[in-house]
């Protein structure tokens, strides 16, 4: 929802926009002071400000220009009692959004404000599609670029994402773009892998301890929360994180503070969550594996990375990128790929997705040599298998359906009668089934599912036989 600030010293005028507004569907704050006014603007993202004149502590039309150098500064819209033409001439070439007075009908104030947002949703999906920092990304496919188009709006914003997707997706690779687009990108990005961390040391690992905390807290230590101020803090495999440990991160993620264990004081940290997972955690909040109000909280904003195999036009952009990039190998000595061996990549279902592929190129490559071409048996057998057996299904699946639908189907516009229909098509299916496994009856039990007593019944019915 656009968050929109108001700030002005006349609490009434305060109170009937914050309800004008609400109506129209805009999240609305408001501030009596142009101090606190700034302090909200960005450490809540806001997308559009009504910032008055006259402030107790100062004038809004000369906190434009300071407001307006910030990157992800909101549109301003400024409000007066007393209108002027050079405040209006000021506050336009400040880059104001427009100038107003407070004595206007409230039609003029709801006009300048959605047409102030219509403006700012085209500025920032003009700046999504060109200025997101992507080259480690590879891929074009339309899922993949869905997935950087969230990644460039979550990076203009402050709240919290959740990434789901199978492992090796990218999960953390995408976690880092966001980071590296954002107004955080000069602070750390602080991975924490809750999968990784044995139960007993998930508190003071996040949250930090003091000395004589516990057995062998021989002195105080950091926790990644408070490394992670001003910058990113990313949860990988949150589906992971204890309970308890939800209940006391909730209440940091709130309250941007947290006392470390064994500590009396609380400490301050700003930090952005991004938290990933592969599993479902709706599934889980609904068995009361995970908690509701948390997972409400991490979810502000789910980029779901689709699986490899989905989008497998994305395969020889991958493989390409990889073997040129590959610091093992002099620029003279790279490999190349034989379009047969893009085709099996192709034919694979990748469950280890791009990690996988990375993987599989890394191995086919030491197994090929420097500066060789890539064929189909530089790939490790356990692919080649699948695809054998992948590509046999099909093509008897195929074989059979050819085979003997088409007569079949050609006959039904016919005079043909349903229960003649039928037995033709079982007959046809009986004779395709055969003619593929070669008279072979346990193949043909084991691929119709009949058994071998229902199968010589039938062939005596059809009068087929099994050569
Ligand atoms: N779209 C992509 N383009 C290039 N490399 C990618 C892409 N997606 C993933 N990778 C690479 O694949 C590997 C695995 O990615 P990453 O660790 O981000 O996956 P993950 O989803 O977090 O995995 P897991 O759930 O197992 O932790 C990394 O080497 C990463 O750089």
């Amino acid at each position: 929802m656009p968050k929109v600030l108001i700030i002005d010293d006349d609490e009434l005028i305060c109170e009937t926009l914050v309800k004008v507004f609400n109506r129209m569907g805009y999240d609305i704050f408001y501030q009596l002071t142009l101090k606190d006014g700034l302090e909200q603007i960005f450490a809540d993202n806001i997308d559009i400000v009504f910032l008055d004149v006259s402030l107790p502590d100062g004038n809004g039309l000369q906190a434009i220009k300071s407001i307006k150098k910030h990157p992800f500064a909101p549109e301003i819209i400024i409000i007066t009692g007393n209108e002027n033409i050079d405040g209006a001439e000021l506050a336009i070439r400040s880059n104001a959004w427009d100038y107003i007075s407070k004595t206007g009908s409230m039609k003029k104030f709801k006009f300048a404000l959605d047409r102030a947002f219509e403006y700012r949703k085209q500025k920032q999906a003009v700046q999504s599609k060109h200025t997101v920092k992507r080259d480690l990304i590879i891929g074009e496919s339309p899922l993949i670029l869905s997935c950087i188009d969230k990644v460039s709006k979550a990076a203009v914003n402050d709240i919290p994402v959740l990434i789901s997707g199978e492992t090796g997706t990218g999960k953390e690779l995408f976690s880092r773009m966001i980071h590296i687009n954002s107004k955080r990108s000069h602070a750390g990005f602080i991975v924490v892998d809750c999968a990784a961390l044995p139960e007993y040391l998930v508190e003071s690992t996040l949250f930090g301890h003091v000395k004589g905390a516990f057995t062998g807290a021989d002195s105080s230590k950091a926790g990644l929360m408070e490394m992670a101020d001003k910058g990113t803090l990313f949860l990988d495999e949150v589906g992971e994180l204890p309970l308890n440990i939800q209940k006391k991160f909730l209440r940091a993620l709130q309250e941007k503070q947290f006392r470390p264990v064994g500590g009396q004081n609380e400490i301050k940290s700003d930090f952005r969550l991004i938290s990933a997972t592969h599993r479902d955690i709706g599934a889980m909040v609904k068995e009361n594996k995970f908690r509701e109000d948390f997972y409400f909280r991490i979810f502000s904003m789910n980029i779901h990375l689709p699986p490899l195999k989905d989008r497998k036009d994305d395969i020889k952009l991958i493989v390409q990128n990889h073997l040129s990039n590959n610091k093992n190998f002099s620029k003279e000595n790279l490999c190349s790929v034989s379009d047969e061996f893009l085709r099996e990549l192709q034919i694979y279902d990748w469950p280890g997705n791009v990690r996988e592929l990375i993987t599989i190129i890394d191995l086919a490559q030491s197994e090929a040599g420097a500066g060789s071409i890539l064929f189909p048996h530089h790939l490790p057998s356990h692919l080649r298998v699948f695809n054998i057996r992948n590509k046999f299904d099909n093509s008897t699946v195929r074989d059979m359906s050819e085979d003997f639908v088409s007569p079949a189907v050609q006959n039904i516009g016919n005079t043909l009668k349903f229960k003649d229909y039928i037995e033709k098509m079982k007959c046809e299916y009986l004779r395709v089934l055969l003619s593929n496994v070669q008279g072979n009856i346990q193949h043909a039990c084991k691929r119709s599912g009949l058994s071998k007593s229902q199968l010589y019944r039938l062939m005596q019915q059809y009068d087929l036989k099994n050569n």
